[in-house]
């Protein structure tokens, strides 16, 4: 499924309109009937007893869709209120006309009315003040409204966003605010309903979070017009269901432990690198770990490495076509090394986690002359990653104070330009993205909410799962992919009260829900 940016989004609408596949009007048509038509859907009740509707209608084409929602709502026997930011006759064309079919229907009250209303008396609350097309943050009537929909505008029913909350920044999914001390205000929403395909900010940052509900996409009939544009992750069925071959042809993993007692990570990363299906899966640790480990570890092999030039003795054997390494092994020179080590060899591919990411922190320039170029993936959750790319960060923190807002898309595509591999930057609202700008949302909202997977050591089996994949040969990129996916689908299967041990055991019946 692709993920549009509001240019994209209009592009394909200019696109659509010059060829002549229908008129700006038809579009709006289709879209405010959609709204109406995926709302009934969404909560039957509603069809069966209509009530009274607020529709809340602002200055561009957005609230244009909201006439068309209003007129389709009345014919079904709605009592209808329509509320609209500014005057009839500052409208663009479309939404004009549909103004003026409106009208023939019904009374415009101005927005201020609904801001002031103290309770509400509707059913239902239609958010069509901006689209796409917003610039820079809500005020006067509209951020009252937008403050409003967080208490439900006193006990309003349901309240829908048409194609996104109004406040919402549409590629960032970030509420923009001119200022720090500024309070983000965006619509708070039951259900969004959008047109084509979802735009990035339904499944990044507060958008699907704590703005949008759910979500549902009304097809406008554009379909096979192109777009470039970002997509939703999957996991890459075909390479999962290669066929099992000799341990060999399944490649070899390597992964660095730490030292006494600080085992736990690296034997987490290592389960996750065998059940994800990598042939032989080999920990490396201090000697003085070597007893702890042996006690805990059959079917993963278990090697004395001691120091640096144990890790390169290993290393010799080209059959290790992968090291993680990272968890447990302490932020400092020694693990810089040890990246060092672990990257000397060109074909190898490797994954960087935790304290590997965190030693560069001083000189990050120093890991990605090690990384450009290469089969590497780094795995910072958003800390680390704040320490290797800070003004890649500063961006992402600072207020969003103008749309388009610069998105943990944007961030995580400039981190792995400077970085010159994979990134996959953590988060339920996980972003993949390569040097040349290819990028996924893995994206663990809506349907595939899993928020017990934000469990200690979680991140540890991802680092192993992504080495397994990239021992069976997967591109790193496709590893990063389809290990978040399936570390989400783990916990999705696994449920509320999820510990990180359970992850690796529970990918045999992600497997076998994907028919592999
Ligand atoms: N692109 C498409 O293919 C389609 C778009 N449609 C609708 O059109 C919308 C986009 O319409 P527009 O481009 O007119 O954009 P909007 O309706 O989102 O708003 C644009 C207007 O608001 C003003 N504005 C921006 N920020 C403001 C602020 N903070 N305070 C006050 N005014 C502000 C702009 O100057 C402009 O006049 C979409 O979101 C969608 O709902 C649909 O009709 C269907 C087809
Ligand atoms: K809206």
């Amino acid at each position: 499924m692709e993920l549009l940016t509001a240019a994209e989004m209009r592009a394909i609408e200019r696109a659509a309109i010059e060829s002549g596949v229908a008129t700006g009007r038809e579009l709006m048509e289709r879209a405010g009937r959609g709204v109406v038509a995926a709302i009934l859907d969404w909560r039957p009740a509603l069809a069966r007893a209509p009530g009274r509707a607020a529709v809340l209608c602002g200055p561009g084409n957005n609230g244009g869709d909201g006439f068309v929602i209003a007129r389709h709502l009345k014919m079904r026997g709605w009592a209808v209120d329509v509320f609209l930011l500014g005057a009839p006759a500052n409208l663009p064309p479309d939404a004009a006309e549909n103004c003026s079919l409106w009208r023939e229907m019904g009374a415009i009250r101005p927005l201020t009315e609904a801001a002031d209303g103290r309770r509400s008396v509707h059913d239902l609350v239609i958010d069509a003040l901006f689209g796409t097309g917003l610039t820079r943050p809500l005020e006067g009537a509209a951020r009252v409204c937008a403050a409003r929909s967080w208490r439900r505008f006193g006990g309003a029913g349901a309240v829908v966003a048409v194609d996104v909350p109004s406040g919402m920044c549409a590629d960032s999914g970030r509420a923009l605010q001119a200022e720090p001390s500024d309070e983000a205000a965006a619509t708070k929403c039951d259900l969004t309903v959008t047109f084509h395909h979802e735009r990035l900010g339904h499944r990044l940052a507060q958008g699907p979070s704590q703005l949008c509900g759910d979500v549902r996409v009304v097809d406008i009939g554009l379909a096979g017009v192109p777009a470039a544009a970002a997509r939703l992750g999957a996991p890459n069925r075909p390479g999962l269901s290669k066929t099992i071959g000799h341990k060999y042809s399944h490649g070899h993993a390597l992964i660095l432990s730490g030292g006494v007692g600080r085992g736990g990570a690296a034997r987490l990363a290592a389960r996750g690198a065998l059940r994800v299906g990598a042939g032989l899966v080999t920990l490396a640790a201090p000697p003085a770990a070597i007893i702890e480990n042996a006690s805990r570890l059959d079917a993963i092999m278990l090697r004395s490495v001691k120091g640096i030039e144990g890790i390169s003795e290993l290393l010799v054997d080209r059959r290790i076509n992968v090291v993680a390494l990272g968890p447990g092994l302490g932020v400092g020179e020694n693990t810089c090394a040890k990246v060092g080590a672990a990257l000397a060899n060109e074909e190898r591919g490797a994954v960087l986690d935790a304290d590997a990411l965190s030693s560069y922190q001083d000189e990050p320039e120093t890991l990605f002359r090690l990384t450009r170029g290469r089969s590497v993936v780094l795995t910072p959750h958003m800390g680390e990653f704040g320490r290797l790319f800070p003004a890649v960060a500063e961006k992402l923190v600072a207020p969003a104070a103008r749309g388009p807002a610069f998105s943990k898309l944007d961030a995580a595509r400039a981190a792995a330009a400077l970085a010159g591999c994979i990134i996959l930057l953590k988060g339920p609202d996980t972003v993949v993205a390569a040097p040349d700008g290819e990028a996924v949302v893995v994206s663990a909202h809506y349907e595939r909410a899993c928020p017990w997977l934000a469990t200690a050591g979680a991140g540890d089996v991802l680092a192993g799962m992504i080495a397994g994949l990239i021992a069976r040969g997967f591109h790193p990129f496709r590893a990063a992919e389809s290990a978040a996916w399936l570390h989400q689908e783990a916990a999705r299967g696994f449920g509320p009260g999820l510990i990180a041990e359970d992850i690796p055991e529970r990918l045999p019946a992600v497997f076998r829900d994907l028919g592999l």
